[in-house]
């Protein structure tokens, strides 16, 4: 059969069972029979780097370039991405065309059931810059030690004793019908800017895929993470700069965007937060960011560039 549309996707499992669910998603809004939509893998540099935390391999795009150049090339119509994967800022030649609609936004702690009970001075392994400062913020006598690889992967670090706990997004554990781990709640610890949305890029000019793409567009996940990412884009970080932001589209239609910025061992940290009407998000998401950077001290401002 040949496919209605080929979506670029990364190999993980993780990135296979969001891939398959985009397909599903577009088999159902359009009538197609299942296998319609076809699934082409793709491996990321970020795939190929598993011994070094990828903020010190620095540079960007190491999980979009290669899928990008797939799609540039005409090879798949669309790529299916974790949201918080994607660079805030990309390329002008391609349109984030779908969000599905989120998942569980929250973080989760896996080897200890709340913060307060990690032993002390214990060894927690993450390389997010955003949960390393969040931790030690909360839990300066701990040690926060890099660790990579897939999901399963960092479990077993856990499993097998090499870190006391670790964290893992909740949408990724969910996907993959994993059941563990202690939710913390965003007023506590703010997941990342675009965490549990499954993003479905293509080609700017290409208005078939656009439209095809757009019957699953979730509207207000869609709305949420845009804020979300313009403020990531305003305060102008790297991957070494420990950013958190987190919408929700509230009864009345508007927009709550709360955001923090930390410095890199959590001993500072600025937080704020804003509402917007439809058509303000990026305005406001700019002011929040330029508030935040406005009262930032040094050891927060050095580590972004929007200032
Ligand atoms: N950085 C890897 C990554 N990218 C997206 C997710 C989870 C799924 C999501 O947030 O949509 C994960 C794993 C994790 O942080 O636990």
């Amino acid at each position: 059969m040949t496919p209605r549309l080929i979506l670029g996707t990364r190999a993980s499992p993780l990135a296979l069972a969001q891939a398959r669910q985009t397909a599903a998603a577009l088999e159902r809004a359009h009538g197609w029979v299942p296998g319609s939509v076809a699934l082409h893998e793709v491996r990321t540099t970020g795939d190929r780097i598993q011994d070094r935390p990828l903020a010190e391999v620095g540079g960007k795009a190491l999980w979009t370039k290669e899928l990008d150049q797939f799609l540039l090339q005409g090879a798949t119509h669309a790529s299916v991405h974790s949201m918080k994967d994607v660079e805030s800022e990309r390329p002008e030649a391609l349109a984030i065309a779908a969000c599905l609609p989120r998942a569980d936004v929250r973080d989760r702690l896996i080897g200890a059931s709340s913060l307060d009970s990690i032993s002390a001075g214990a060894t927690v392994g993450t390389s997010s810059p955003r949960r390393t400062a969040q931790l030690l913020r909360l839990r300066p006598d701990l040690q926060a030690t890099s660790i990579r690889g897939n999901v399963a992967t960092r479990l077993n670090r856990v499993a097998n004793g090499e870190v006391a706990a670790t964290f893992l997004a909740a949408a990724g554990l969910d996907r993959l019908g994993i059941d563990e781990g202690c939710p913390l709640e965003p007023a506590e610890f703010l997941p990342a800017p675009g965490q549990a949305c499954i993003a479905i890029e293509c080609r700017s000019d290409d208005s078939a895929t656009r439209a095809l793409l757009d019957a699953i567009d979730h509207r207000p996940t869609h709305r949420a993470v845009s804020a979300e990412r313009a403020f990531a884009r305003a305060v102008g970080g790297s991957c070494h700069s420990p950013v958190a932001a987190l919408a929700l589209i509230e009864g009345d239609e508007r927009l709550w965007l709360r955001a923090e910025l930390l410095s890199t061992d959590g001993a500072d940290r600025v937080a704020g937060e804003v509402r917007a009407s439809a058509g303000e998000e990026e305005a406001a998401a700019q002011a929040l960011a330029a508030e935040l950077l406005g009262r930032a001290p040094t050891s927060i401002r050095m580590l972004f560039a929007g200032a």
